[in-house]
């Protein structure tokens, strides 16, 4: 674990990597990523299963205990401390301030024995006295090495990206080659190196030995200045723009075989549970970890690619294969350098192929249910089935399934039970939430698998007479996610749960079940006969009949959205289709769009900066499930004849519409009439409208895609918003009371 002790400054005798850092890779996190007094983050970064911290002086300083006794803690846990730090404003000063500075570091390495630290980070200075000399620089590091050396102690260098000079990895690493002593190497951090450049090359040609350190931060882009970036916006990785699987790739090429450790600074994560932020960490690195494999393997593919002369294709990081090397000793298929790196005990089984939504859950109560059955009927649903033996009903119309569910809650929460319900007005309004997500699956085993690989906490089965078995675990937010078989996949057919209740599945496009496809529709609505009928094979029913689910919207408190966000991706494996930021009524809302390749399947996340007021409501937008058709507007037509009373957009809206699109006068007037929303991006056009809420948060959505529109109409999210707003002031949500007769 330590250097060799001695003065020798050959490189070849260097200390090296002990065998607990070439065991399979380790992982840990920096105690300033999570939230609370030493020991919170100490018991939460174990009970997340890491292997190892990196002690932020601050947390120390603050902490009661003293120094044995959290080394003591540490090993009760099973935590190895890896890192110290951080040490700052140390190299090049003056001669007079050197030896104080030396004198400083010996009380932080007495201050490490008792910690049982053995790498202390020194980050590039910024101090005002300090010159501008690599030589002066390198000298002082390596004096700071020797001392270090003769306690065990290893020095791993950090250039900050706001340091005074030296504010780049590779002029920290030409400082240590010129200080060319074993007890110090480098500290890579991915934040300074990638905020600085964010396709860097060379890194795998670092001295085997020489990366002592490894900090693994993600972040957005973001046009500001690097200091303030790095210190609130860092992000776990897979939730920034950063390239990490090709930064690590390069990492552990040159060798590197020390823990992967975050170190994540964000003042969300600084309030959040460290319980569940360190889940969200963990979860975090092992799809790092999957993700780097998959580089490799396309890396190697290129490689042969290159070698039988064919065409070379676009890398990862907008780079081509051949700039990834050009300063790489390595051949591109030459087997990766470091064989320490081995696969995670638990590496995910592949995610298997989703086919979409399988049906949504909602928990509902005697109140809101009346609500949101005359809102199904209204919609075209059916009541097809209910439930053998809980007080669970089956809705379906076209290929769309829902589940209605009068004892169900999120998971944690006792039935009937809803955190803030008073807050919410649930008492007046009645409860109703997305309580599940199912997924059909082409292999539900699998999918489970690989959830509860990514740390998914797996629910008991559904088992009672005549229930089917279906695999399901728990989101961060609590939502159940179940897998279902789809596509041929043999499994237990979850719809025999429910005894018929003899009603079709609703529409008049007859009972066939899930056959549509819910991702798209060509025809442009009112394009011939103005919101005439869609045209064409494969098109949704022409008559307003619904296909399947398009996507679910689902609430997210903001100290839970980044993690619920990698928890999708990672478990589903889902990649980033939208993201929007709008200033609605009552704040700032941002939102997120997830969803798989073929468009099948999306989830949409959405919250706002702050959790509760009495101002803004405390879900100020709800969640909703969006349900495709191929006519927007005769699905519009017929649910008012139904009943439905959609929810009114103001007419300011479309003198808005007009002057940006100037759509066709017949077109805009059967919007304003239905009360249709609309949006376009260069891919296709969008059509939706609403319900009103229904209960506390939830309503529904009709949507029509026309061509390939990649969102979900979130630019009409605030006046969505303002309108249901301005319904429930007026007391009486609209959608929710038939008036002429459900059905
Ligand atoms: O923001 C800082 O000062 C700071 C300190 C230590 C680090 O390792 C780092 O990356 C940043
Ligand atoms: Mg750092």
């Amino acid at each position: 674990m330590n250097p060799t002790p001695g003065p020798s400054p050959s490189v070849s005798a260097s200390p090296g990597p002990s065998p607990a850092r070439r065991s399979p890779v380790r992982k840990g996190v920096a105690t300033v990523c999570l939230s609370g007094l030493l020991e919170d983050k100490l018991r939460a970064a174990a009970s997340a299963g890491f292997h190892g911290v990196e002690i932020f002086e601050n947390d120390l300083v603050v902490s009661a205990m003293p120094p044995e006794d959290v080394r003591s803690l540490c090993a009760d846990l099973g935590l190895t401390v890896d890192l110290y730090q951080p040490f700052r404003d140390f190299e090049a000063l003056p001669e007079e301030l050197h030896a104080a500075a030396l004198r400083r570091a010996e009380r932080k390495f007495d201050l490490m024995e008792r910690l049982g630290a053995d790498t202390l980070l020194v980050c590039s200075t910024l101090s005002p006295y300090a010159v501008d000399d690599d030589a002066l620089a390198a000298q002082q590091l390596r004096a700071l090495a020797e001392r270090a050396c003769e306690r065990g102690i290893r020095i791993a260098y950090e250039a900050l990206a706001w340091g005074r000079f030296v504010n780049r990895w590779e002029h920290s690493w030409q400082i240590v080659r010129r200080a060319d002593h074993p007890a110090l190497g480098l500290c890579l951090d991915s934040f300074h190196v990638l905020s600085r450049d964010p396709a860097p090359t060379g890194i795998d040609t670092v001295d085997e030995g020489k990366l002592f350190f490894l900090q693994l931060a993600d972040a957005p882009r973001l046009d500001m200045d690097v200091l303030q970036w790095s210190r609130h916006h860092r992000l776990f990785p897979g939730q920034g723009s950063f390239d990490l699987p090709g930064f690590l790739a390069q990492v552990l090429a040159a060798g590197y075989e020390g823990p992967l450790s975050l170190e994540v600074f964000n003042d969300v994560f600084r309030q959040t549970d460290p319980g569940p932020a360190a889940l969200d960490a963990m979860r975090s690195l092992v799809a790092l970890e999957e993700a780097v494999r998959e580089y490799g393997r396309r890396e190697q593919a290129e490689g042969q690619q290159r070698e039988q002369g064919q065409p070379e294709q676009e890398g990862l990081g907008g780079q081509r294969p051949e700039e990834r090397h050009e300063k790489g000793a390595r051949q591109p298929n030459e087997p990766v350098r470091g064989g320490g790196w081995r696969l995670h005990p638990a590496a995910p089984p592949p995610a298997p192929a989703l086919l979409g939504h399988a049906f949504v859950e909602l928990a509902v109560d005697g109140v809101s249910a009346p609500e949101v059955t005359a809102a199904l009927t209204a919609l075209g649903f059916q009541r097809t089935g209910i439930h053998r033996s809980k007080p669970v009903e089956l809705w379906q119309q076209g290929g769309s399934d829902v589940v209605l569910n009068r004892e169900a809650g999120r998971v944690g929460r006792e039935a009937g039970e809803v955190s803030g319900a008073e807050e919410h007005g649930e008492t007046e309004t009645g409860r109703a939430e997305v309580v599940a997500l199912a997924v059909e699956s082409l292999d539900p085993e699998q999918s489970a698998r690989r959830a509860e690989a990514l740390l998914a906490t797996p629910l008991p089965r559904r088992r009672g007479p005549g229930e089917a078995e279906l695999t399901a675990v728990a989101a961060p937010d609590g939502t159940q996610l179940f897998f279902c078989p789809g596509g041929g996949a043999s499994g237990p057919d979850w719809r025999a749960d429910f005894e018929p209740t003899g009603a079709g599945p609703g529409g008049e496009a007859g009972p066939g079940r899930g056959t549509e496809s819910g991702s798209e529709s060509r025809s442009r609505p009112g394009s011939e006969s103005r919101s005439g009928p869609g045209s064409g094979p494969g098109d949704l029913g022409r008559t307003g009949d619904l296909g399947r689910i398009d996507h679910v919207a689902l609430a997210q408190p903001n100290d839970q959205f980044t993690g619920s966000l990698t928890f999708y991706q990672s478990v589903l494996d889902l990649r980033e289709r939208d993201f929007a930021e709008y200033a609605a009524p009552f704040g700032l809302v941002r939102s997120r769009t997830v969803g798989n390749e073929s468009g099948e399947l999306r989830i949409a996340m959405h919250g706002a900066l702050l959790r509760r007021g009495r101002w803004a409501p405390s879900v100020p937008d709800p969640e909703h499930i969006a349900f495709a058709t191929g006519d927007v507007f005769a699905a519009a037509r017929r649910a008012r004849e139904r009943g439905l009373e959609i929810l009114p957009v103001t007419g300011n809206y479309y003198d808005d519409l007009d002057a940006r699109y100037a759509p066709a006068p017949r077109l805009l007037s059967d919007m304003r009439e239905l009360n249709i929303l609309y949006d376009r991006d260069e891919h296709g056009e969008f059509f939706h409208f609403c319900t009103g809420i229904l209960g506390s948060r939830v309503f529904f959505e009709v949507v029509q895609r026309v061509g390939g529109y990649r969102g979900d109409g979130a630019v009409n999210a605030p006046v969505r918003m303002a309108a249901h707003r301005q319904a429930r002031a007026r007391g009486r949500a609209p959608a929710n009371r038939p008036r002429r007769g459900a059905g």
